[in-house]
């Protein structure tokens, strides 16, 4: 399987060990840099770039994921799913990495370089990479959802499940 990773300043040790490792685990690593370290670096075009690329694998036929890292992986998180299709979930431990993949078939898994140690954050990672989306009916069915709002604008179409009530200062304005 084909893995493309990018990062900031902040993830970059991270990166380093986890192309390292998956690499020998038998992974095709594609490195999305940074390729020099430079502490004012910004995130969003090294991780953008990556979830790019694994779209367009995707559309060419190949199963591939990405891995975007950052001090928090929340930006990078942002930042990738700004592609068009992109699901990229911030993953923190093994479990919400294997409900990612099996809940929400996310192609891109976000994490923070500043809040694990290499072993925890590849850990993490070989757990997103090696689970399958098993496509039940109800994850496919909230999946569609996203993507109908992506391409319409709109879910209006579901809104006999959502309910907006005012409470407090809100309810005063009402
Ligand atoms: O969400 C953004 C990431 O956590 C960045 O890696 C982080 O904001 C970088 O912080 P700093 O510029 O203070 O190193």
């Amino acid at each position: 399987m084909r893995v493309h990773i990018a990062t900031d300043h902040a993830g970059m040790e991270l990166s380093q060990y986890l192309v390292e490792h998956l690499a020998a685990d038998g992974y095709q690593m594609i490195d999305h840099g940074p390729q020099v370290y430079e502490a004012v670096d910004d995130y969003p075009a090294f991780c953008i770039h990556a979830a790019q690329a694994v779209m367009e694998d995707r559309a060419n036929g190949l199963d591939s994921l990405g891995i975007v890292l950052g001090g928090s992986g929340n930006g990078e998180q942002m930042a990738a799913n700004k592609v068009r299709g992109v699901r990229a979930a911030l993953a923190w431990n093994i479990s919400t990495a294997q409900l990612a993949r099996e809940h929400n078939n996310a192609q891109v898994v976000a994490l923070g370089g500043r809040q694990h140690s290499p072993e925890e954050g590849l850990e993490i990672v070989r757990a997103f990479l090696s689970t399958e989306f098993p496509g039940d009916d109800r994850h496919v069915r909230r999946i569609n959802q996203i993507e109908e709002f992506e391409s319409t604008g709109d879910v209006s179409g579901h809104l006999s499940h959502v309910t907006a009530r005012p409470y407090g200062d809100a309810e005063a304005g009402a």
